[in-house]
């Protein structure tokens, strides 16, 4: 009978041959399965297969080495590990603790609940009955992030991971989860799960560093632990935040790490400060030129606003002349120092301004600055409280822009970019008690990375640039000075 005749009510009737097993195969076979369990799980958790291997490696050391000369072997390598961890503690990271946190917590937190974890965040996929999980391909560690490597699913996007992140931090029991693409490999995507939040503590300011100006400066510490440089060499720099967001601490972080370069005259900063100069004032010993504001100027109070960003323009057409034909980006020098024109509030030279003229002086010259100014080594930082096109129309030339707290989600996209908050900027959720945390960009990462800027008190800011002091020398009566 063919198979298409054999009718529900008559099922086929089979009586297979008994098979017959001795009892000892029978043990064998289920002792094998348990052991290859065992093996499984000893090999699925980090703890385990270290355990077992110190355990192997040492009885097998003390027979061949004895006893003597095996705890001596290991008292010198404990010994070398803690004089690196001492010295370099950077590298002792990189090259020990950093790879076997990593491994450890791969294992024990995240492979141990891998599969369950991508089911309930729904991005495993089930085709034909067979169920799909992207792989993890690697975890590691620094001591407040945890990056974990997958390999996306074919079909599945960045944002299908960013819209479950907070699921994801959830499972594994970190406080936050980002992602973040891989550069060059738009099959993978990189976890970044907040195991604790390094920027709750202050940031203190970074000491100055002379490469900086070519190295970027470092302004900020990122959330994996790291240092953020901000480069100011062929750039123009935009700051948006609310207020109180600490905007004055990411100007005074650039002016601290420019000091070395204004000291030996590559860089000279010229500072606006339309609040009538009670933001920059302190550090006024360390700018070229100084505008304020000036209530008794007979040009009006923003005359001199104008006056500074017109001269700025002179210089640059100055530098195109020299330049043209000769470089396209011009290198800092102490005959041709870069000229870094900080703005405090650029609001009040673009939106705020009642003298017609002035304002026309002042948006003509900003705008010369920023679309030309980059390539002849004349930049321009400002800060802003609010980044709408009609307080602001010229944003969009500043190539790097920096938002801290933001009142409206809506607002992260002006500065950032759209989609930059699906992809973790979450701006407006900055609490108020973190002043100078906010979302940058980084060069080869598509998505925005958290930072804290380096709190610079104003007591910092007087003796920047002073040179260190020296302790008076007190008279002895009747003897030599000590
Ligand atoms: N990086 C920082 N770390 C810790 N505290 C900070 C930091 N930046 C600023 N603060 C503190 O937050 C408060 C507000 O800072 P700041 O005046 O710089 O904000 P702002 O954005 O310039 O505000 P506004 O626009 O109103 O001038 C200050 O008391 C300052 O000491």
């Amino acid at each position: 009978m063919a198979l298409s005749q054999v009718r529900a009510d008559a099922p086929l009737r089979v009586s297979p041959q008994p098979v017959r097993v001795a009892v000892w195969a029978v043990v064998l076979a289920w002792l094998a399965r348990r052991l290859w369990r065992l093996l499984v799980l000893i090999a699925r958790c980090p703890a385990a297969l270290l355990g077992l291997s110190v355990v192997v490696v040492g009885i097998v050391a003390w027979q061949v080495l004895g006893l003597a000369l095996l705890l001596g072997i290991l008292g010198t390598v404990l010994l070398v590990l803690l004089g690196w961890r001492l010295r370099w503690p950077d590298g002792f990271h990189r090259g020990v603790s950093g790879p076997v946190r990593g491994w450890l917590r791969g294992g024990w937190v995240y492979r141990r609940r891998w599969t369950t974890a991508m089911d309930t965040a729904g991005l495993t996929v089930t085709r034909n009955g067979t169920t799909y999980v992207p792989p993890l391909l690697r975890a590691r560690s620094t001591s407040s992030v945890d990056r974990v490597t997958v390999r996306m699913i074919p079909g599945q996007t960045l944002e299908d991971y960013a819209a479950v992140s907070d699921r994801l931090a959830q499972t594994f029991g970190t406080t936050d989860c980002r992602t973040r693409s891989v550069p060059s490999k738009p099959h993978l995507v990189e976890l970044w799960l907040l195991v604790c939040d390094p920027l709750t503590a202050l940031v203190n300011p970074f000491p100055a560093d002379r490469a900086g100006l070519d190295a970027g400066l470092p302004v900020a510490r990122a959330e994996d632990g790291s240092t953020w440089r901000l480069r100011i060499v062929g750039n123009h720099i935009l700051i948006v935040g609310a207020t109180g967001a600490g905007k004055g601490s990411v100007l005074w972080s650039i002016v601290t790490g420019l000091t070395p370069s204004i000291a030996n005259g590559v860089v000279k900063v010229w500072a606006v400060d339309p609040k009538g100069g009670m933001e920059l004032a302190p550090g006024r010993h360390l700018f070229d030129r100084f505008a304020h504001g000036d209530s008794t100027d007979q040009a009006g109070y923003e005359a001199g606003f104008a006056d500074i960003l017109e001269d700025a323009v002179g210089v640059m057409r100055s530098r195109q002349d020299r330049l043209r034909g000769i470089t396209r980006l011009h290198t800092p020098s102490t005959d041709e120092p870069l000229i870094v024109v900080i703005v405090d509030e650029l609001a009040a030279l673009t939106g705020w301004v009642a003298d017609r003229t002035a304002k026309k002086r002042i948006e003509s010259a900003l705008g010369l600055l920023l679309s030309q100014g980059r390539a002849v080594g004349v930049v321009v930082i400002g800060a802003v409280q609010d980044p709408r096109k009609d307080v602001l129309p010229m944003r969009d030339l500043f190539p790097t822009r920096i938002a801290l707290r933001l009142n409206e989600a809506e607002q992260v996209a002006l500065v950032l970019g759209p989609g930059a908050r699906n992809r973790g900027a979450r701006c407006d959720l900055i609490p108020d008690s973190l002043p100078g945390v906010g979302y940058v960009t980084v060069e080869g990462i598509a998505e925005p990375v958290r930072v804290r800027f380096s709190h610079i008190t104003d007591n910092t800011i007087t003796t920047l640039g002073q040179p260190a002091r020296v302790p008076a020398l007190t008279v002895v009566k009747g003897g030599a000075a000590a």
